[in-house]
Protein backbone atom coordinates (compact mmCIF):
# COMPACT_ATOMS: atom_id res chain seq x y z
CA UNK A 1 0.00 0.00 0.00
CA UNK A 2 1.50 3.35 -1.01
CA UNK A 3 0.02 6.71 0.97
CA UNK A 4 0.82 10.25 -0.21
CA UNK A 5 -0.73 12.65 1.61
CA UNK A 6 -0.52 16.36 0.90
CA UNK A 7 3.11 15.95 -0.51
CA UNK A 8 4.51 19.17 -1.80
CA UNK A 9 8.04 20.18 -2.96
CA UNK A 10 9.23 23.57 -3.72
CA UNK A 11 12.55 24.22 -5.97
CA UNK A 12 13.84 27.72 -6.01
CA UNK A 13 10.40 29.09 -4.83
CA UNK A 14 8.03 26.93 -7.61
CA UNK A 15 6.11 24.28 -6.31
CA UNK A 16 6.98 21.62 -8.55
CA UNK A 17 4.84 19.45 -6.78
CA UNK A 18 2.06 21.26 -4.95
CA UNK A 19 -0.33 19.46 -2.43
CA UNK A 20 -0.32 15.76 -3.90
CA UNK A 21 -2.56 13.19 -1.77
CA UNK A 22 -3.39 9.63 -3.40
CA UNK A 23 -3.34 6.06 -2.87
CA UNK A 24 -2.41 2.74 -4.38
CA UNK A 25 -3.76 -0.14 -3.04
CA UNK A 26 -2.85 -4.10 -3.48
CA UNK A 27 -4.01 -5.96 -6.07
CA UNK A 28 -4.09 -2.80 -8.71
CA UNK A 29 -1.77 -1.43 -11.21
CA UNK A 30 -2.46 2.61 -10.58
CA UNK A 31 -1.25 4.40 -13.18
CA UNK A 32 0.85 8.12 -12.24
CA UNK A 33 -0.15 10.02 -15.46
CA UNK A 34 0.81 13.12 -16.41
CA UNK A 35 3.19 15.33 -19.42
CA UNK A 36 6.35 15.92 -18.85
CA UNK A 37 7.77 18.01 -16.27
CA UNK A 38 4.33 17.31 -14.34
CA UNK A 39 5.96 15.69 -11.18
CA UNK A 40 6.03 12.00 -11.82
CA UNK A 41 9.39 11.57 -10.79
CA UNK A 42 9.62 14.21 -8.10
CA UNK A 43 7.13 12.70 -6.36
CA UNK A 44 8.24 9.64 -7.04
CA UNK A 45 12.03 10.15 -5.74
CA UNK A 46 9.99 11.77 -2.42
CA UNK A 47 8.35 8.56 -1.86
CA UNK A 48 11.62 6.56 -2.57
CA UNK A 49 13.50 8.52 0.09
CA UNK A 50 15.78 9.76 -2.73
CA UNK A 51 14.34 13.12 -1.98
CA UNK A 52 12.52 15.62 1.02
CA UNK A 53 9.35 16.84 1.03
CA UNK A 54 9.14 20.35 1.57
CA UNK A 55 5.98 19.19 3.34
CA UNK A 56 3.53 16.10 3.43
CA UNK A 57 4.29 12.60 4.16
CA UNK A 58 4.79 9.45 1.35
CA UNK A 59 4.21 6.26 3.06
CA UNK A 60 4.68 2.37 1.90
CA UNK A 61 3.06 0.06 4.18
CA UNK A 62 2.46 2.33 6.12
CA UNK A 63 6.25 3.98 6.77
CA UNK A 64 8.64 6.41 5.00
CA UNK A 65 11.44 4.83 3.37
CA UNK A 66 13.89 5.88 5.25
CA UNK A 67 11.72 4.16 8.43
CA UNK A 68 11.84 0.30 6.07
CA UNK A 69 14.16 -2.24 7.53
CA UNK A 70 14.89 -3.67 5.06
CA UNK A 71 13.89 -1.44 2.47
CA UNK A 72 14.12 -3.57 -1.22
CA UNK A 73 12.01 -6.74 0.40
CA UNK A 74 9.46 -3.97 1.02
CA UNK A 75 9.27 -1.81 -2.00
CA UNK A 76 11.27 -2.82 -5.53
CA UNK A 77 11.75 0.42 -7.69
CA UNK A 78 12.95 1.13 -11.08
CA UNK A 79 13.82 4.52 -11.87
CA UNK A 80 15.81 4.58 -14.82
CA UNK A 81 16.13 1.33 -16.78
CA UNK A 82 19.85 1.88 -17.30
CA UNK A 83 21.41 2.89 -14.20
CA UNK A 84 23.92 -0.69 -14.53
CA UNK A 85 27.12 0.22 -14.92
CA UNK A 86 27.98 -0.35 -19.06
CA UNK A 87 30.90 -2.70 -18.31
CA UNK A 88 29.65 -4.50 -16.21
CA UNK A 89 27.94 -8.34 -16.97
CA UNK A 90 24.01 -8.59 -16.26
CA UNK A 91 24.34 -10.83 -13.62
CA UNK A 92 27.28 -9.42 -11.41
CA UNK A 93 24.66 -6.20 -11.73
CA UNK A 94 21.56 -8.05 -9.81
CA UNK A 95 25.03 -10.17 -7.70
CA UNK A 96 26.14 -6.78 -6.40
CA UNK A 97 22.78 -5.34 -5.67
CA UNK A 98 21.97 -8.82 -3.95
CA UNK A 99 25.07 -8.70 -1.52
CA UNK A 100 24.87 -5.36 -0.69
CA UNK A 101 21.08 -6.00 0.72
CA UNK A 102 21.70 -9.31 2.21
CA UNK A 103 19.35 -10.93 -0.26
CA UNK A 104 20.40 -14.41 -1.28
CA UNK A 105 22.04 -15.56 -4.41
CA UNK A 106 19.69 -17.73 -5.79
CA UNK A 107 17.39 -14.63 -6.06
CA UNK A 108 19.64 -13.56 -8.90
CA UNK A 109 18.65 -16.55 -11.16
CA UNK A 110 15.05 -16.41 -10.12
CA UNK A 111 15.02 -12.72 -11.08
CA UNK A 112 16.84 -13.29 -14.71
CA UNK A 113 14.29 -16.06 -15.27
CA UNK A 114 11.47 -14.13 -14.87
CA UNK A 115 12.18 -10.84 -16.97
CA UNK A 116 13.42 -13.37 -19.74
CA UNK A 117 17.32 -12.35 -19.46
CA UNK A 118 18.56 -15.65 -18.48
CA UNK A 119 20.48 -15.98 -21.73
CA UNK A 120 21.66 -12.98 -22.14
CA UNK A 121 23.21 -12.76 -18.04
CA UNK A 122 26.18 -13.04 -18.81
CA UNK A 123 26.64 -10.35 -21.73
CA UNK A 124 27.53 -6.67 -20.85
CA UNK A 125 25.35 -4.35 -20.26
CA UNK A 126 27.00 -1.49 -22.75
CA UNK A 127 25.59 -4.86 -24.73
CA UNK A 128 21.90 -4.60 -23.65
CA UNK A 129 19.23 -2.61 -25.89
CA UNK A 130 16.84 -0.62 -24.28
CA UNK A 131 14.34 -3.17 -23.79
CA UNK A 132 16.86 -5.69 -21.90
CA UNK A 133 18.03 -2.53 -20.00
CA UNK A 134 14.29 -2.11 -18.99
CA UNK A 135 14.04 -5.87 -17.90
CA UNK A 136 17.68 -5.86 -16.25
CA UNK A 137 16.21 -2.99 -13.75
CA UNK A 138 12.98 -4.60 -13.79
CA UNK A 139 15.00 -7.48 -12.16
CA UNK A 140 16.67 -5.49 -10.06
CA UNK A 141 13.71 -4.29 -8.38
CA UNK A 142 12.26 -7.78 -7.92
CA UNK A 143 15.12 -9.12 -6.14
CA UNK A 144 14.06 -8.70 -2.98
CA UNK A 145 10.73 -10.08 -3.25
CA UNK A 146 8.56 -6.86 -2.70
CA UNK A 147 4.80 -6.85 -2.29
CA UNK A 148 5.30 -3.12 -3.87
CA UNK A 149 6.87 -2.33 -7.00
CA UNK A 150 7.52 1.55 -8.14
CA UNK A 151 8.36 2.17 -11.81
CA UNK A 152 9.36 5.18 -13.36
CA UNK A 153 8.29 5.09 -17.44
CA UNK A 154 8.53 1.14 -17.25
CA UNK A 155 7.10 1.18 -21.07
CA UNK A 156 9.11 4.33 -22.30
CA UNK A 157 11.18 3.33 -25.39
CA UNK A 158 10.04 -0.28 -25.57
CA UNK A 159 8.79 -1.66 -28.78
CA UNK A 160 5.58 -3.12 -28.73
CA UNK A 161 6.40 -6.53 -27.97
CA UNK A 162 8.39 -5.19 -24.58
CA UNK A 163 5.53 -3.54 -23.58
CA UNK A 164 3.33 -6.54 -24.42
CA UNK A 165 6.24 -8.39 -22.07
CA UNK A 166 5.49 -5.73 -19.09
CA UNK A 167 2.18 -4.96 -19.06
CA UNK A 168 1.88 -9.03 -18.79
CA UNK A 169 3.82 -9.01 -15.99
CA UNK A 170 2.61 -6.02 -13.84
CA UNK A 171 -1.13 -7.57 -14.30
CA UNK A 172 0.07 -10.89 -13.08
CA UNK A 173 2.05 -9.36 -10.48
CA UNK A 174 -0.95 -7.12 -9.13
CA UNK A 175 -3.27 -10.38 -9.26
CA UNK A 176 -0.60 -11.89 -6.38
CA UNK A 177 -2.07 -8.91 -4.30
CA UNK A 178 0.57 -6.75 -4.90
CA UNK A 179 0.80 -2.57 -5.35
CA UNK A 180 2.00 -1.50 -8.30
CA UNK A 181 2.36 2.08 -9.16
CA UNK A 182 3.57 3.08 -12.33
CA UNK A 183 4.52 6.46 -14.12
CA UNK A 184 3.79 7.35 -17.63
CA UNK A 185 3.67 10.20 -20.31
CA UNK A 186 2.01 7.81 -22.59
CA UNK A 187 -1.59 7.40 -22.42
CA UNK A 188 -2.03 5.02 -25.41
CA UNK A 189 0.36 1.90 -23.81
CA UNK A 190 -0.98 2.79 -20.37
CA UNK A 191 -4.46 2.11 -21.16
CA UNK A 192 -5.12 -1.33 -21.05
CA UNK A 193 -2.04 -1.68 -18.38
CA UNK A 194 -3.87 -0.09 -15.29
CA UNK A 195 -6.49 -0.22 -12.97
CA UNK A 196 -6.75 2.75 -11.27
CA UNK A 197 -5.29 6.29 -12.83
CA UNK A 198 -4.19 9.60 -11.05
CA UNK A 199 -3.47 12.22 -13.50
CA UNK A 200 -0.94 15.21 -12.64
CA UNK A 201 -0.71 18.68 -13.98
CA UNK A 202 1.66 21.41 -13.24
CA UNK A 203 2.55 19.85 -9.89
CA UNK A 204 -1.35 19.12 -9.10
CA UNK A 205 -3.65 16.21 -9.12
CA UNK A 206 -6.44 16.97 -11.49
CA UNK A 207 -8.28 13.50 -11.53
CA UNK A 208 -8.12 10.26 -9.82
CA UNK A 209 -10.41 7.27 -9.80
CA UNK A 210 -10.71 3.83 -11.86
CA UNK A 211 -10.00 3.64 -15.00
CA UNK A 212 -13.97 3.39 -16.01
CA UNK A 213 -14.18 6.71 -14.25
CA UNK A 214 -11.64 8.46 -15.55
CA UNK A 215 -12.49 7.99 -18.96
CA UNK A 216 -16.07 7.61 -18.46
CA UNK A 217 -17.79 10.48 -21.37
CA UNK A 218 -14.37 9.86 -23.26
CA UNK A 219 -13.36 7.93 -26.72
CA UNK A 220 -10.18 6.78 -24.50
CA UNK A 221 -8.09 7.49 -21.89
CA UNK A 222 -5.92 9.92 -24.21
CA UNK A 223 -8.75 11.84 -24.45
CA UNK A 224 -9.50 12.23 -21.17
CA UNK A 225 -5.46 12.76 -20.12
CA UNK A 226 -5.85 16.23 -23.06
CA UNK A 227 -9.42 17.01 -21.58
CA UNK A 228 -7.84 17.10 -17.56
CA UNK A 229 -4.52 18.59 -18.43
CA UNK A 230 -5.43 20.93 -21.31
CA UNK A 231 -3.11 19.94 -23.62
CA UNK A 232 -3.37 19.23 -27.36
CA UNK A 233 -2.17 15.74 -28.56
CA UNK A 234 1.71 16.25 -29.47
CA UNK A 235 2.19 19.23 -27.71
CA UNK A 236 4.14 18.66 -24.62
CA UNK A 237 5.11 14.98 -25.05
N1 LIG B 1 16.28 19.66 -8.39
C1 LIG B 1 15.45 20.45 -9.07
N2 LIG B 1 15.65 21.79 -9.11
C2 LIG B 1 14.82 22.60 -9.79
N3 LIG B 1 13.74 22.17 -10.48
C3 LIG B 1 13.50 20.87 -10.48
C4 LIG B 1 14.34 19.93 -9.78
N4 LIG B 1 13.83 18.68 -9.96
C5 LIG B 1 12.74 18.83 -10.75
N5 LIG B 1 12.54 20.13 -11.07
C6 LIG B 1 11.45 20.68 -11.89
O1 LIG B 1 10.25 20.15 -11.39
C7 LIG B 1 9.32 19.95 -12.46
C8 LIG B 1 8.78 18.55 -12.36
O2 LIG B 1 9.80 17.63 -12.77
P1 LIG B 1 9.61 16.06 -12.76
O3 LIG B 1 10.86 15.45 -13.28
O4 LIG B 1 9.10 15.64 -11.45
O5 LIG B 1 8.46 15.89 -13.83
P2 LIG B 1 7.91 14.58 -14.52
O6 LIG B 1 6.44 14.65 -14.44
O7 LIG B 1 8.57 13.38 -13.96
O8 LIG B 1 8.32 14.78 -16.01
P3 LIG B 1 9.36 13.98 -16.89
O9 LIG B 1 8.59 12.85 -17.45
O10 LIG B 1 9.76 15.00 -17.90
O11 LIG B 1 10.49 13.58 -15.97
C9 LIG B 1 10.04 20.27 -13.74
O12 LIG B 1 9.68 21.56 -14.15
C10 LIG B 1 11.49 20.22 -13.33
O13 LIG B 1 12.24 21.11 -14.12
Amino acid sequence: MIEISRVTKTHGGRRVVDDVSFTAGPGRVTGFLGPNGAGKSSTLRILLGLDRPTSGTALINGKPYESLGQPLRTVGAMLDGASAVPERRGVDHLRWIAQSNRIPARRVDEVLETVGLTDAAKVRVRKYSLGMKQRLGLAAALLGEPRVLVLDEPVNGLDPEGIRTIRTFLRRYADQGNTVLLSSHLMGEIAETVDDVVVINKGRIVADGTLDEITAGHDSLEDAFFALTGSEPGASW
